[in-house]
């Protein structure tokens, strides 16, 4: 996609779709469970392909890049009593962990094999009735791991403890998941490092369908923060609400704190304004842990570069493993717009700022948010962004959205 240099066209309204993560909770506990009338669904990719997967009869489910629908439907899988199927992926799906998950399973009493790699990726999954109702399991891989025995934690005869261990990495999503679990009528409690799922009794509320309107999808919000940040123009984004479930939501304090721009909540209409000040003195420099909000990361050090604020971002060891290794990808395009950065197993630092060469083109290694946070340097400079197509997998109309907000400068 070639973008020319930009400017930001002030005051538009961009509705985003449900949030990708929400969403992808919803389907698995309406198949488990409820009746849930689900509004606004995530249109994102990931979320059609576990939708299509719940559906299917098929005994060989293809998630493609769709991390959370992986690691959600092994779990959800593991507990079909009768049925067997192999669960795949893309090539880099099967470079992405699953083993703490696996073993955390079969622990359960789950019968679960690897058909390549050991620890990865195809599986071959035996559904059957798990026994067992307590299990150990690393937290510092990925809170997806944990999310995914929570969402079934309630089938099991006598529900599910699980006990933590190590640092907890990416939290938001965990307190995410209970706070779901909670408005379906499944109780749960999160006490020192164990959480406890009661199993699910259904009540006569249960009986009629339950309706949950899905919050937009904040991740996908970021581009617009930036867009905001770098443009000091106003941007209004529809159904958002004050109160979150999403810890992406962390970008109203982010970008009022390091870029000044402020968020305007007109809560009854679930409605955002993206209201930059026009005076703002930028720090110095960023210092920030984003364990709670990896998703973010990429779009905030896209906007230090165009600002030029130097940042110090940590907390991100769980970038190596997603759609790409997020840290080198960064490292490597954010020198194409002007910025020498140094990563280690978790964290980034710009080294230094300088003048980027014309003819930029960025590479997007399979990952949306790769292609989505570099499209803001468009306000700079002219830039190509590299298969354009990646945004399909959380945000498919990220381009329409994008282009009715900018025109040439
Ligand atoms: O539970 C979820 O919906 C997600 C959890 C996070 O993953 P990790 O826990 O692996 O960091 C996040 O990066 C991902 O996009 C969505
Ligand atoms: C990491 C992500 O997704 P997943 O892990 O579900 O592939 C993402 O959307 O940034």
């Amino acid at each position: 996609m070639q973008l020319e240099k930009s400017k930001l066209i002030g005051n538009q309204t961009i509705e985003i779709s449900g949030s990708k993560s929400i969403s992808n909770r919803l389907l698995i506990l309406h198949q488990l469970f409820e009746n849930i009338e689900i509004k606004n669904l995530s249109n994102s990719q990931d979320t059609q392909l576990l939708e299509k997967a719940l559906n299917s009869d098929s005994e060989i489910i293809d998630i493609h890049h769709a991390g959370t629908a992986m690691r959600f439907l092994t779990s959800y899988f593991a507990i079909q009593e009768g049925k067997t199927v192999i669960l795949t992926g893309s090539e880099r799906m099967k470079q992405r962990p699953i083993k703490f998950l696996v073993d955390a399973l079969r622990n359960l009493g789950a019968e679960i094999s690897y058909l390549e790699k050991e620890g990865f990726p195809p599986l071959k999954i035996v559904g059957k009735k798990l026994e067992k109702n307590s299990v150990t399991i690393s937290a510092n891989i990925s809170s997806q791991f944990i999310s995914s025995l929570m969402l079934i934690g309630a089938k099991l005869e006598n529900g599910l403890e699980i006990i933590l261990e190590g640092k907890v990495t990416s939290k938001p999503y965990l307190d995410m998941t209970l706070k779901i679990l909670r408005t379906v009528g499944i109780t749960n409690r999160w006490e020192g490092n164990i959480i406890k799922i009661d199993p699910y009794k259904q009540t006569e509320k249960h009986l009629q369908n339950i309706p949950f309107i899905v919050e937009s999808d904040w991740s996908s919000a970021s581009y617009f923060y930036s867009l905001a940040a770098i443009s000091r123009e106003t941007i209004n984004l529809n159904s958002f609400k004050p109160y979150s479930l999403q810890g992406d939501s962390a970008l109203r304090e982010i970008y009022w704190k390091f870029f000044g721009v402020n968020t305007i909540s007109e809560g009854s209409e679930a409605k955002i304004s993206l209201f930059p000040e026009q005076y703002f003195n930028f720090p110095e420099k960023i210092i920030l842990n984003m364990n709670d909000c990896p998703d973010i990361a990429q779009t905030l050090c896209v906007t230090a570069t165009a600002i030029k604020i130097p940042f110090e971002i940590t907390g991100l060891e769980t970038l190596k493993v997603k759609e790409t290794d997020r840290l080198l990808a960064l490292k490597n395009e954010l020198f194409k717009i002007g910025c020498i950065s140094e990563i280690t197993d978790d964290s980034i630092i710009s080294v230094k700022f300088f003048e980027p060469n014309d003819n930029i083109s960025i590479a997007t290694y399979n990952d949306h948010r790769m292609a989505m946070s570099f499209a803001p340097f468009c306000l700079i400079k002219e830039l190509n962004i590299e298969n354009e197509e990646v945004v399909e997998k959380s945000y498919p109309d990220f381009w329409k959205d994008f282009k009715k907000i900018i025109e040439k400068n």
